[in-house]
């Protein structure tokens, strides 16, 4: 089941599911109320019914009692991922967390307090999740390795995105175990098209759907410069992965894994990918 169907993120998702061959449920949820919403959308030919909050637990249990095995996705919206996170974990369904936002540690708790598998990842493109990774891996390994540095970060994304990216503040707290005074309010938001264009080379054609990361770190006196970069355009490297943290659940859940709340990198060191 992915939510929401309605939201590009869920219905790439939702598409990426069809195409490995697994079984997509033919409901979504959505932010509207009955009569407002569309009632039913495509994918990948597939009739979709879209589902207000006020019929989401009926619908769960019919869902739940058709699909034993279901596993939810979830891109939906920062103020209501922790809603959402409950609403699964209330259920005991499986879930995959790609909504960034909210509070990602909650999410996490509410997986683990109600004994339910969850990957839980701000990035579910696995090369960028492996950037992510490598960074965790310098700061454990090398703590306090650029103290005196200064550190600019900016993300680029659609106009309608909402939060700061929470793949740049995951990465942030790698650089200040690496010895980085810098604070998640000072990574630079850039939302404005003009900007995206002109300063960080947005394709037009990537206005709508891109995510661009620039991490600079200069030494006290300039000397030394460090630039890390990673510029996605379109959806599918997170599509893609999605369906790997989908197929790693059903493989936890089938072994009866102990440890029930994951991250993409725990994906990515397990070699779970297609
Ligand atoms: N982890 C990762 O790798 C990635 C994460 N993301 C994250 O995914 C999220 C979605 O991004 P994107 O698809 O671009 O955003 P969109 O705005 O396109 O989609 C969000 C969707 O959420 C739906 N929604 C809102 N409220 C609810 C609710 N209460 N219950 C169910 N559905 C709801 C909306 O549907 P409606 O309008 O019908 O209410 C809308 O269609 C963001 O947090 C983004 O940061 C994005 C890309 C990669
Ligand atoms: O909203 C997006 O588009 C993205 N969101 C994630 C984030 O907040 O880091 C991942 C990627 O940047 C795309």
């Amino acid at each position: 089941m992915v939510n929401s169907c309605t939201g590009r993120m869920g219905h790439s998702a939702a598409e990426a599911v069809v195409r490995a061959g697994l079984t997509l449920v033919p409901f979504t949820l959505t932010g509207y109320s009955a009569g407002v919403a569309v009632s039913n959308i495509g994918v990948a030919g597939i009739p979709v019914e879209v589902v207000g909050k006020e019929r989401r637990q009926d619908i769960m249990n019919r869902i739940r009692e058709q699909h034993p095995r279901l596993i939810v996705v979830d891109y939906t919206t920062p103020n209501c991922v922790n809603d959402n996170a409950q609403f699964y974990a209330d259920n005991g369904v499986p879930f995959v967390m790609g909504t960034t936002g909210g509070d990602p540690q909650k999410v996490a708790a509410a997986a683990e307090a109600a004994g339910v598998y969850a990957v839980v990842s701000p990035q579910m493109g696995k090369q960028v999740v492996a950037f992510q990774a490598m960074m965790q891996l310098m700061a454990d390994s090398f703590p306090g390795v650029f103290t005196g540095y200064s550190l600019s970060v900016v993300e680029s994304h659609q106009r309608n995105k909402a939060d700061t990216s929470g793949t740049a503040k995951a990465v942030v707290q790698s650089f200040n175990k690496m010895g980085l005074d810098f604070k998640e309010n000072q990574i630079r938001k850039i939302r404005d098209r003009v900007t995206q264009l002109e300063a960080m080379a947005v394709p037009e054609d990537a206005l709508d759907g891109h995510a661009f990361h620039t991490y600079t770190l200069r030494s006290p006196d300039q000397s030394v410069e460090f630039v890390f970069k990673h510029n996605v355009t379109g959806r599918s490297i997170y599509a893609e992965g999605t369906v790997d943290a989908v197929l790693f659940l059903a493989k936890k859940m089938q072994e009866g894994a102990q440890q029930k709340v994951y991250n993409m990198i725990d994906v990515l060191r397990e070699g779970f990918l297609r």
